[in-house]
């Protein structure tokens, strides 16, 4: 019998109707809204809340936030209704464990890896979170803290292993991606800028292509499953304790 696929492919910064509907047509497992107002791919909580009703129970709703307070994640939580927070600014260790008990439900924090040593800070957040999305950091002078089609060197993470699932993050897009299925065999993968024809406006055919591209790789073998994975939907269980060419 073939062995089940489970490469998680969360397409990230969807904001029409038209890209939702593309991205869960074509397998997308997690799909994000983005929740920062410098970000051409913000929404605000109408529109959260028709996107949240096409993409329940089709694929886990993620919502970003960057540095949000309780009051913004509980209106969000209103508006969306997500699956899972996505905690894209400087939020400590201590702040990712509060936001996890006050509003029950999973978080999974983006981290920035431009060397080893930024490999150092994930301890600290292995024990707090249920996932982390470890993403490029922004360049000099950026707006955004991520979605800025910026790679990292993927050979860093050579050999990680960590307690909790990860996602690889930035600068992926359908030509690139099999390559670091291939290199990282990464649990999950994260994409944004990478299926767009100009800033915030998402392409359904990269969509497809990207995720036609990273189911291949998987099939060869290029990807390995999760680990203490949490469910769409379930409370969350402790856990233990400017794009650029390809890395080679
Ligand atoms: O996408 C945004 O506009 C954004 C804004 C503020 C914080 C994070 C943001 N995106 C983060 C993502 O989850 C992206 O998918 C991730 O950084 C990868 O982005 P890309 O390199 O464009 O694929």
């Amino acid at each position: 019998m073939e062995a089940a696929l489970s490469l998680e492919i969360k397409i990230c910064g969807l904001s029409t109707a038209e890209t939702l509907e593309a991205s869960l047509g074509a397998g997308a497992d997690m799909v994000g809204m983005v929740f920062f107002a410098p970000s051409p791919r913000h929404v605000d909580f109408a529109t959260a809340a028709t996107l949240g009703a096409q993409a329940r129970g089709r694929a886990q709703i993620v919502a970003l936030t960057v540095d949000a307070d309780d009051a913004t994640l509980a209106a969000i939580l209103d508006a969306l209704r997500p699956d899972m927070f996505q905690l894209h600014g400087h939020e400590t260790p201590a702040r990712v464990a509060a936001i996890r008990a006050r509003f029950g439900l999973p978080v999974m924090k983006a981290l920035g890896i431009a060397s080893a040593e930024d490999l150092a800070a994930l301890a600290a957040y292995e024990g707090v979170a249920d996932r982390l999305l470890l993403d490029a950091k922004p360049p000099k002078g950026a707006v955004l803290p991520g979605g800025n089609g910026v790679t990292f060197d993927w050979n860093l993470l050579a050999g990680l292993d960590l307690a909790r699932p990860f996602m690889l993050s930035g600068g992926l897009d359908p030509e690139n991606v099999a390559s670091a299925v291939r290199l990282i065999h990464p649990p999950g993968l994260d994409v944004s800028s990478g299926v767009e024809r100009g800033p915030g406006i998402k392409d359904p055919s990269r969509i497809e292509a990207f995720l036609r591209a990273a189911r291949a790789a998987e099939a060869e073998g290029g990807a390995r499953r999760p680990t203490g994975d949490t469910p769409a939907g379930a409370k969350p269980t402790p856990p233990s304790p400017a794009r650029e060419t390809s890395p080679s």
